[in-house]
Formats: C-alpha cells, sequence, structure tokens
C-alpha cells in the first residue's frame, strides 16, 4: 500500500513492530511466554489466554447466515457469563486489548485478532497472515462454542457453522491446546487440586511445552505419554480433545506428531482462517505486509514563522546501526532539503525473523525538532539508504501540512483545562476543522471513547503569519490525546497522529 494511510499505517505497526525501539506496547505481555497479568508460577499465561479468547469470539460464526465471528463480541459480560465461556481469560485479555490499537481507533476486534497473533508468532509459532479492518460488534452474538462434553457429532457440527470440516476442526484444536491446560476452579469435573507450587491455579496442560508452539500436544498423544486433561482426564465424559483427535483413525494427528514443518504451516493456514472469520458484511483489508522504509510519528506543528517537524523512518530487514540514511524533503516551491538522519534503534517481530532499524529526522539533536519556512511549507519526503532512493516509485512520501497544531496552544492550571490552537494554511478552503479528542474513558465494552469536536471559524481570520490563520477551541479534558481532522473542499482528510496535551500555562 501506499503511506500515509492511517488505519493501515497503524494495523502494520501494530503487527511489524513487536520487539526493541517503537514496540507495541502490548508484545511485552508476552515477553516471556509464560508471562501472566495476575502472577507467576501459577501456570497460566497471557499467550494461551489470547490464542482462546480469539477462538471463542470467532466460534459464534454461523457461515450460513453470515452472523457472528471475530468481533470482540466476547467483551459482551453476557457472553462471558455463558457456561460455554466458562474461566477467566476473556476478561483477563480484555483488559489489555485496549493497548494495541489505542493510537488510531478503538477497534478491539482487530486488537483481538493481534493479540492472538502476537502470542503464536513470539512464542515459538508459525508467521500468520494478518489482515485488519474487523469491526466491533454492538450487541452478543448468538450462542455456539463446543463444550468438552458435548458429544463428537454436535462438536463437528459447530466446526462446521463455523465454517470448519471434521479435518480442519482436529487441526485447529491441536494447534490451540499446544498452549495452556484447563483449570481447575472452572473446571472440577476435569481437573483435581494439583498442589504444586509451580501451578497455583491447578492448570493441568495440555501438553509438556504450554507456553510454547510445538508439536508436542500431537507427539505425546500419539506416544501415548499425553496428560492432556480433555484426552486422558478421569472423566471421560468430557474428553473431548480425544474424540476428535481420533475422529479420522488418528490420521491427522500422525501427520503432526511426525513432522513439526506440517503442523506449523498446517496452524498458519488454519489460525489465520479463524482469526479472518468475521461477520459477512465486514470487509477484511488484503494481507498486511511490511513497508520497506516507513514515516513513523510524523509531528509537524507551528511556531512563529518556522514549522517544526519530527519524527523518525523505519529501514525494514536492517540488523544494525552502520547505514547511512538521507532524508530528501521538498517544499512548495520545488526546494529539496538533503538531511543526514540519526541512528535511534533497532525493533524485530515475528519471533526475530524480521528486524529493522529507526533513525530520527534530526541528525544532530534526537530530543530535537527540524526547524523550517513556514511559507514554503513541505509538500512530501523521500529517503536514500546507502544511496539507493526510496520514494515509493516517485510519489514520495506525502506530507500534509494543511492543518496542524500551533505552538501557541496553552493549558491553564486552574481549573484544569485548556485552549488548543491549530495553524490552518491561508491557501486552502476548510469546509470543516474539528479536534478528535481520544479519551482515557472506556464505555461498557471497554472500547475507548473518541469524540468529535468541531472547531468554529475564526469570526476575524486570527494571522499567525503570513502562510497560517489560527483557529482556536477550548478543551477541558487535557488528559485526552487530540488529532485534528479537516474537510477541504469537500475531501475529508485523515486525521493527524494524536498529540498528547503537553503545552504550556497560557499567558494571561
Ligand atoms: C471442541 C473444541 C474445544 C473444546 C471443548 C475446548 C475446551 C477447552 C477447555 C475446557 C479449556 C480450559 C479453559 C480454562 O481452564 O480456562 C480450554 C483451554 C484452551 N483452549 Fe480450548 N477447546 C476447544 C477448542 C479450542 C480451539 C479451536 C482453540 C484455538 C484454536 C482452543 C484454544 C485453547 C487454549 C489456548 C486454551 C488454554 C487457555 C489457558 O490456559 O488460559 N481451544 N479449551
Amino acid at each position: 500500500y501506499v503511506w500515509p494511510s492511517p488505519q493501515l499505517d497503524a494495523l502494520e505497526s501494530a503487527r511489524f513492530d513487536q520487539e526493541g525501539f517503537n514496540a507495541n506496547p502490548v508484545a511485552f505481555f508476552v515477553q516471556p511466554c509464560d508471562s501472566f497479568i495476575n502472577g507467576s508460577n501459577t501456570g497460566r499465561s497471557n499467550a494461551a489466554d489470547w490464542i482462546r479468547t480469539a477462538y471463542h469470539d470467532m466460534a459464534t460464526h454461523n457461515a450460513t447466515d453470515g452472523t457472528g465471528g471475530l468481533d470482540a463480541s466476547i467483551g459482551f459480560s453476557e457472553e462471558q457469563a455463558r457456561p460455554e465461556n466458562a474461566g477467566d481469560g476473556f476478561s483477563n485479555t480484555m483488559q489489555l486489548a485496549t493497548i494495541p490499537v489505542s493510537r488510531y481507533l478503538p477497534l478491539l476486534a482487530d486488537s483481538i485478532a493481534l493479540l492472538a497473533l502476537l502470542a503464536i508468532e513470539n512464542c515459538g509459532g508459525p508467521e500468520i497472515a494478518f489482515r485488519g479492518g474487523r469491526v466491533d460488534a454492538g450487541v452478543p452474538n448468538a450462542p455456539g462454542v463446543p463444550q468438552p462434553q458435548d458429544d463428537l457429532d454436535s462438536q463437528t457440527a459447530s466446526f462446521a457453522r463455523q465454517g470448519f470440516t471434521q479435518t480442519d476442526m482436529i487441526g485447529l484444536v491441536a494447534c490451540g491446546h499446544t498452549f495452556g491446560g484447563v483449570q481447575h476452579d472452572f473446571f472440577p469435573d476435569i481437573v483435581n487440586v494439583l498442589n504444586d507450587p509451580t501451578d497455583l491455579a491447578d492448570v493441568a496442560h495440555f501438553d509438556t511445552t504450554f507456553v510454547t508452539f510445538d508439536n508436542n500436544v500431537a507427539t505425546e498423544y500419539i506416544s501415548g505419554t499425553t496428560r492432556n486433561p480433555l484426552v486422558v482426564g478421569f472423566n471421560d465424559t468430557t474428553n473431548s480433545d480425544k474424540r476428535i483427535f481420533g475422529s479420522d483413525g488418528n490420521s491427522t494427528m500422525q501427520s503432526f506428531a511426525n513432522s513439526p514443518a506440517t503442523f506449523a504451516s498446517t496452524c498458519a493456514d488454519l489460525f489465520a482462517r479463524m482469526l479472518n472469520t468475521v461477520p459477512s458484511n465486514v470487509q477484511l483489508t488484503d494481507v498486511i505486509s511490511p513497508l520497506p522504509v516507513k514515516p513513523s510519528n510524523i509531528e509537524l506543528s507551528l511556531n512563529g514563522d518556522t514549522l517544526q517537524l519530527s519524527g523518525q523512518v523505519r529501514i525494514w530487514n536492517i540488523t544494525d546501526s552502520t547505514h547511512t540514511v538521507n532524508m530528501l524533503l521538498e517544499d512548495h516551491n520545488g526546494g529539496i532539503s538533503n538531511i543526514t538522519l540519526e541512528f535511534a534503534g533497532l525493533s524485530s517481530s515475528t519471533g526475530g525473523k524480521y528486524s529493522a532499524a529507526w533513525y530520527d529526522f534530526n541528525a544532530t539533536d534526537r530530543l530535537s525538532t527540524l526547524y523550517l519556512d513556514a511559507a514554503a511549507g513541505v509538500k512530501s519526503l523521500s529517503f536514500a539508504v546507502d544511496g539507493a532512493l526510496e520514494d515509493q516509485n516517485g510519489l514520495g512520501f506525502a506530507i500534509q501540512d494543511g492543518f496542524l497544531f500551533s505552538q501557541t496552544s496553552c493549558q491553564v492550571a486552574v481549573p484544569l483545562s485548556g485552549r488548543i490552537d491549530v495553524a490552518v494554511w491561508n491557501g486552502v478552503n476548510p469546509t470543516r476543522v474539528f479536534l478528535q479528542e481520544i479519551t482515557v474513558t472506556t464505555d461498557s465494552v471497554q472500547r475507548i471513547v473518541v469524540t468529535e469536536l468541531d472547531i468554529l471559524p475564526p469570526a476575524e481570520p486570527v494571522p499567525a503569519n503570513s502562510a497560517y490563520s489560527i483557529w482556536s477551541i477550548n478543551v477541558t479534558d487535557v488528559g485526552a490525546n487530540y488529532g485534528i481532522g479537516a474537510e477541504i473542499d469537500g475531501v475529508k482528510y485523515p486525521v493527524t497522529d494524536p498529540h498528547s496535551f503537553t503545552f504550556p500555562l497560557c499567558q494571561t
């Protein structure tokens, strides 16, 4: 895709910036893979919770009528209270689900899918093709997650309704149950108290490597050494993995036991299908691939006659700091400045499979910004990496400088409030300018509340300088993040990256 595209840019970052510099903050919760938000030595892990949550959210899908699917409806307490959703893994997951995408949109469904992907990829699993664009449900879905005591026919029918064949069912259960296990507290008829100081939640695990993706769930099953509580549990009625794994005479499980590669590639496919099972009226994006060169964290503001520009560029597939990266900055008069950028840090993703290096726009002082002539503005960027031009096949990386924060924005200490000044380019004809306020409040299903506040045009144009005029709005929530959006000549422009309220005190 072509940069900038706010939704795809944010999804790409959340998906590919997993460790190190500028990493998705939620990835921290699966580093290491036995991390668990409610303490150590519990036998539990965030990774397992996240994968089970994605499955249970998806498993309400009805492939015939197109309802249900991965749409964050598992966040509703009504769904979590159903017997088919016994356990605390869903509420644990929803606590963290607001973290990865809050920078752009309060979409929990994409977030749930990303958490599952992060867990799988960072804990030994295969790379998952990722699409974004899921839509959060407004109401709970119809019940329909299979349960351990259900018989094989009804489980097979349940997977068929979700869009999975019998062979898919064997695969998907094995792929999921390479993580985690069954807790005594919620399933006392399946698991006894274990009295194990390293397993305080009394979790009987599905295989011996329960925080790692591997085919041990299959090798231990085939060799007869398995301790899987849904295979060799004391209550045969709830031995659903035994019935499912054996339902084709063990041929699928045998193939997984024979080949870790077959298991990994089958799971990569099945997990991707699981995450992409959405209500039929939802259109997912194309598979998101990493951009080879990607500007990030761009902040542009007006300070008198000067534009202040800060940001970084991420260069994909670089593993060290020895490269020469130049930024070519084109203004509206056709002038080009050539700036040598400074190395800022390395990041990686997909369990260390990919690396990237980040370079800061200001070569001399990382914490400072670039100062540009406001009248000339900034039209687009391109980069030279070790001399090779990167300009999106001639398009350049377009920078929007028609509307931006003015440094004259300020805050009032008592009562805590503030004024946001937006500088609007005099050469354009805006039909609407608004603030997007991303609050710290969440609604009843933990979605971040985002509101749009119209900024009224000034009664008299207030010239900031010859290039820009100032539009102002008073805000009361200085804990929120703010982006600016505008419609210019009827065209709706993407909202700028959100800015936390870090302006100086207003002069009185
Ligand atoms: C017939 C189908 C299935 C049944 C009956 C079933 C049943 C169960 C049960 C009873 C638990 C214990 C939950 C707890 O103690 O909190 C569990 C855990 C788990 N299930 Fe399944 N499951 C099924 C399919 C799947 C599928 C398809 C996936 C994912 C692809 C999956 C992923 C998981 C994971 C990762 C855990 C571990 C959760 C943790 O340790 O926190 N399950 N399953």
